[in-house]
């Protein structure tokens, strides 16, 4: 593994679900120490992406590097660098949350201790709570913990603060903001333009498969003429971005 390597390198990636083309040529680069976001409308192909750059699906065409690993191929290095979270985990359902930490944190030769992770998203409280008893937002919070219990030095999060209340949304903000300081690079999909425009050094507007633009929000908002990254994100796709807050 060689620190020179960018965090994420992704070149031209292309993914199609039999007649549906979700990613058509994606190419994106994370610097180390970044976060990065990606912008997209339901459907612009973000999930496939993320899901590929994290080698949970194979591309059609196109290469993918995390810290100069092909996750395709070393799979047991990537674990070790990288912590995904994904919109959708499929967790052991009956594990309470201190089980299911500790399981993941046994994957990991130097992983954070329970309590700081639980402290993390705010779940002390429901430690011994079992998964299926948490509220939506709790769960998600939770695979958030779990994508971080490794320390990984590069992290995907699919969805960051989707279905999280206003609180648990600045506190999720603040746990990002300390991961970037610790020199943790960050992909971050998001709904959310106030997340985007807080949070991220660059962003990727995604929009039908493509990658229509990518700079700083404010580079963006210069890029479409607009005064808003919201009025920006209409101008680049045509298309008016979602809150699934
Ligand atoms: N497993 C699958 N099988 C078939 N089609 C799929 C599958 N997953 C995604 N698609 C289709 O691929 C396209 C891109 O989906 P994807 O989930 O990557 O988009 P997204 O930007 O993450 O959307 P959202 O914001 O709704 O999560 C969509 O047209 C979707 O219907």
């Amino acid at each position: 593994m060689d620190s020179a390597e960018p965090a994420i390198l992704a070149e031209n990636l292309a993914k199609s679900y039999g007649r549906t083309r979700a990613v058509a040529g994606v190419s994106l680069r994370v610097g180390v120490g970044e976060v990065v976001g990606v912008l997209g409308t339901n459907g612009a192909g973000k999930t496939t992406t993320v899901e590929m750059i994290a080698g949970l699906r194979t591309p059609d065409r196109g290469r993918v590097r995390v810290l100069g690993i092909d996750p395709r191929h070393d799979r047991a290095r990537l674990r070790q660098v990288l912590g995904v979270q994904l919109q959708h985990a499929h967790l052991h359902n009956a594990l309470r949350v201190t089980e299911l930490v500790d399981l993941y944190r046994s994957f990991y030769p130097d992983p954070r201790s329970s309590d700081e992770l639980l402290d993390l998203v705010d779940l002390t409280a429901q430690r011994r709570t079992i998964f299926d008893n948490l509220s939506g937002g709790q769960q998600h919070r939770l695979s958030i913990a779990l994508a971080l219990a490794g320390r990984p030095r590069v992290t995907i999060l699919d969805e960051l603060t989707t279905g999280l209340d206003p609180k648990a949304r600045r506190r999720m903000w603040g746990t990002i903001e300390q991961l970037k300081a610790e020199g943790v690079s960050i992909l971050l999909v998001s709904h959310a333009m106030e997340e985007v425009e807080r949070l991220c050094d660059r962003v990727a507007v995604l929009d039908a498969g493509r990658v229509v633009a990518l700079a700083t929000p404010a580079g963006l908002v210069a890029q479409a003429g607009a005064d808003t990254l919201d009025d920006a994100f209409v101008a680049l796709t045509g298309k008016e971005l979602e809150d699934t807050e």
